[in-house]
């Protein structure tokens, strides 16, 4: 039986099929499949470029294209194009192994000797030393893989644009060391960017040139084999999310090892597919769960994330991962609230505890201060316990005279703990006589239950968003899986961290050096929109990731290019909002979907105001967690996690982000002051990173210091 693989570019293609092509290519597949000799239905092409390129008809209209090697029995379903495009791509694509790397590459050589006379003449017109690679030598171009076919046509290169014109005729592992190094780049550093897309560690010995089918395999995110017709049949049901089949060689590295030694954490930018790689990780655990010891042990796999939204996102993803129930049963999607809810519960006889929502939690703590005429509020109080006291477990008033406080923003005179402990006691004593919780309080309690039963409610424990973990729910994942391999797989990008908590992992038990891994290429948003937002977080001041050293973002890009985000000013708030029900009206008239459609704002209330603006002008606009078909419109907190086709950031101005009511006075606590703001930077960036193809920020009077200058 013929072996069959399948390219991404096929599988988005046949995604935007209508259902009667889509059956019929499937049906084609099928006949070519149950042939023994698979070439039976295959039509050899003349003029094809790529003496191994084959089509298959689906139907009058439609063809597959079909890469045939040949030597083995594989096959690779290519492209579905209508014919005349089908014969066109084959008139001009040939296939190629890279040398150097090994991998699958394609290039349009017909259009590349179409476009070589006009780079000659350009060339001809300038002098020695003006050409993009002339500083670079030939034996360098060739270890990063640049072959003798490509080499001629890349030394006439005058320009970086010309370069960028090139991007869909060059095979795309060559394309992408040339922006390298035209980049600015050194050879090594080109040669770390290049190397990301190897599958091994290091690059292969031996390369065959025609042994298309050993390079196949080591182009995963480009190209994968299916295992049989159940496969296929999983691998067409949900056509338009990829990440299920093709993931990047980082990334499968990642989710695919075997085993870690103990805890791992995968960071990255936004889009680089952290969570993908955390759910294929899932996968990969509760597949091979059953075969561990033999035994008959059921503890079940946890994948958590601190958010319900989240949580419902994670449990979409393994449910499209994950077709076999027995194996999506060992996986527990659960935010880490209710994983202390029922710790609590257990422990209590099966009565479930009572938790006070974060608001309110305020309101209650607000109220009671005032009644019982504490000298300080019940905001500072309630920050003080869950910041300072749940956050570095202290329980005795001397340990709080003793402890460190810095970065909590309001200096607080040693001789004052006192009072302000017991004022917390007081409020804290008052909650447990009304038998009422606060989430940190049940994280905190339920990490000391098991700690003190040594009951391991998980064999796994998978994080999402990591970053923005509370230190006491950190300390009851650790005490809820046993110390050893693979016990925690935590992803998170410190970049993205839009909450008080910071945290180091290794003083809560958890030792990840040495087991950090980084993800790098977004899958999310354009280089336009990713190289204008990261500007968002320069900094003097460096980002600590979890693991206590400071993360960079090294490496982090995007290859999908679109067009530059758009900043616009008004003169005030009216006119603001009268321009973002134009852009949402010119995006929704250019086919995006209302609800691929994102408003966000720093403030609560401004957002409510987006959201009457746009519902009084006839465009629907809900909550950003909903499921209601229309604009999504929030505040920027709610929009982690999620992502948009377009989205709008309004408000971006000088007072609003940062918001000025969040940052304490430099004068107070300059570490305070400095976090905040680097919160505020981070949630822009996340808010901004939520794009796939366009972005739309808005201001009034003077913009927000964080935006970007205009170059
Ligand atoms: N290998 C892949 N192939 C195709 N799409 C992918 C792949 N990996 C990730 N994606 C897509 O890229 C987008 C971002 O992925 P994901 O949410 O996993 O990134 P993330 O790093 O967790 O992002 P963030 O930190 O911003 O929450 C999603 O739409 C996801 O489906």
């Amino acid at each position: 039986m013929a072996q069959l693989a399948i390219a991404k570019e096929f599988l988005t293609e046949y995604a935007k099929l209508e259902k009667p092509v889509q059956k019929a290519v499937q049906q084609a597949i099928g006949r070519f499949q149950s042939h023994t000799h698979a070439g039976l239905h295959l039509e050899r092409v003349r003029n094809a470029r790529d003496p191994r390129i084959r089509t298959i008809r689906i139907d009058k209209f439609w063809r597959g294209v079909v890469l045939a090697p040949e030597s083995g029995d594989s096959y690779c379903l290519l492209r579905v194009l209508p014919h005349d495009e089908a014969y066109a791509y084959c008139a001009s694509r040939r296939f190629t192994v890279n040398q150097r790397l090994g991998v699958l590459e394609s290039r349009d050589e017909l259009q590349l000797e179409t476009v070589t006379p006009a780079l000659e003449k350009a060339a001809a017109s300038s002098g020695v030393g003006e050409r993009l690679f002339d500083q670079i030598k030939d034996a360098d171009l060739k270890r990063l893989g640049v072959d003798e076919d490509v080499l001629p046509v890349i030394r006439l290169l005058t320009r970086e644009e010309h370069l960028e014109a090139l991007q869909r005729l060059l095979p795309a592992v060559q394309y992408d060391a040339l922006v390298a190094l035209a980049s600015g780049m050194t050879v090594e550093e080109a040669w770390a960017e290049v190397s990301k897309n190897l599958v091994e560690a290091t690059a292969p010995q031996r390369v065959d040139p025609d042994d298309l089918t050993t390079a196949m395999a080591r182009t995963p995110e480009q190209v994968v084999f299916v295992e049989g017709p159940d496969e296929l049949t999983r691998i067409l049901a949900h056509p338009f999310d990829v990440w299920r089949v093709f993931l990047h060689p980082q990334q499968r590295k990642i989710a695919y090892r075997e085993t870690y030694r103990g805890p791992v954490m995968i960071t990255g930018g936004a889009g680089t597919g952290k969570t993908v790689t955390a759910v294929h990780r899932a996968a990969f655990l509760a597949d091979r769960l059953p075969g561990e010891d033999g035994g008959e042990d059921d503890t079940p796999i946890l994948l958590t994330t601190y958010t319900r939204h989240l949580a419902d996102a994670l449990r979409d993803q393994v449910a499209l991962l994950v077709d076999d129930l027995a194996t999506s049963g060992r996986i527990k999607i659960a935010t880490t609230d209710s994983i202390c809810f029922g710790v609590i519960k257990e422990a209590q006889g099966g009565r479930s505890p009572k938790p006070l929502l974060d608001g309110e939690m305020r309101e209650r703590w607000e109220n009671e201060a005032k009644a019982l005429a504490f000298d300080h509020t019940g905001a500072f109080l309630l920050s003080e316990w869950e910041q300072v006291i749940l956050a570095q477990r202290i329980t005795t008033e001397q340990e709080y005279v003793k402890c460190d406080r810095r970065g909590r923003g309001r200096p607080l005179a040693t001789a004052r703990k006192p009072e302000v402990w017991r004022a917390i006691q007081t409020l804290t004593d008052r909650m447990r006589q009304d038998g009422v919780w606060s989430f940190l309080q049940m994280a905190d309690e339920a990490a000391r239950i098991l700690d003190s039963t040594g009951q391991r409610l998980f064999r796994h424990i998978i994080v999402d968003e990591g970053q923005d973990l509370h230190p006491a729910q950190w300390r009851l994942l650790r005490a809820a899986v046993a110390e050893g391999p693979d016990d925690l797989f935590i992803a998170g990008d410190p970049h993205q961290r839009i909450y008080e908590n910071r945290v180091s992992l290794k003083q809560l038990g958890i030792e990840v050096r040495g087991r950090s891994r980084r993800l790098t290429v977004s899958y999310r948003t354009t280089h336009e929109i990713l190289s204008w937002a990261v500007q968002i977080l320069h900094d003097d001041l460096p980002v600590t990731g979890m693991d206590d050293i400071d993360d960079a973002l090294a490496g982090y890009g995007s290859p999908m290019h679109g067009r530059r985000p758009v900043v616009r000013r008004f003169p005030d708030r009216e006119a603001e909002l009268d321009a973002l029900v134009e852009q949402v009206r010119d995006w929704a008239a250019s086919g995006v979907e209302r609800r691929a459609i994102g408003v966000a704002s720093r403030r609560r209330d401004l957002a409510e105001q987006v959201k009457r603006k746009l519902k009084a002008a006839g465009l629907p606009a809900y909550a950003p967690s909903a499921k209601s078909d229309g604009v999504k419109v929030g505040t920027m907190h709610a929009m982690k996690g999620l992502e948009f086709q377009c989205v709008a950031a309004v408000g971006a101005d000088e007072g609003l982000i940062p918001l000025d009511s969040v940052v304490p006075p430099e004068m107070d606590d300059l570490t305070a002051h400095q976090h905040a703001l680097q919160r505020e930077r981070c949630l822009l960036f996340v808010a901004c990173t939520r794009a796939r193809d366009a972005l739309y920020v808005s201001h009034t009077g003077r913009p927000s210091p964080f935006l970007p200058i205009p170059r």
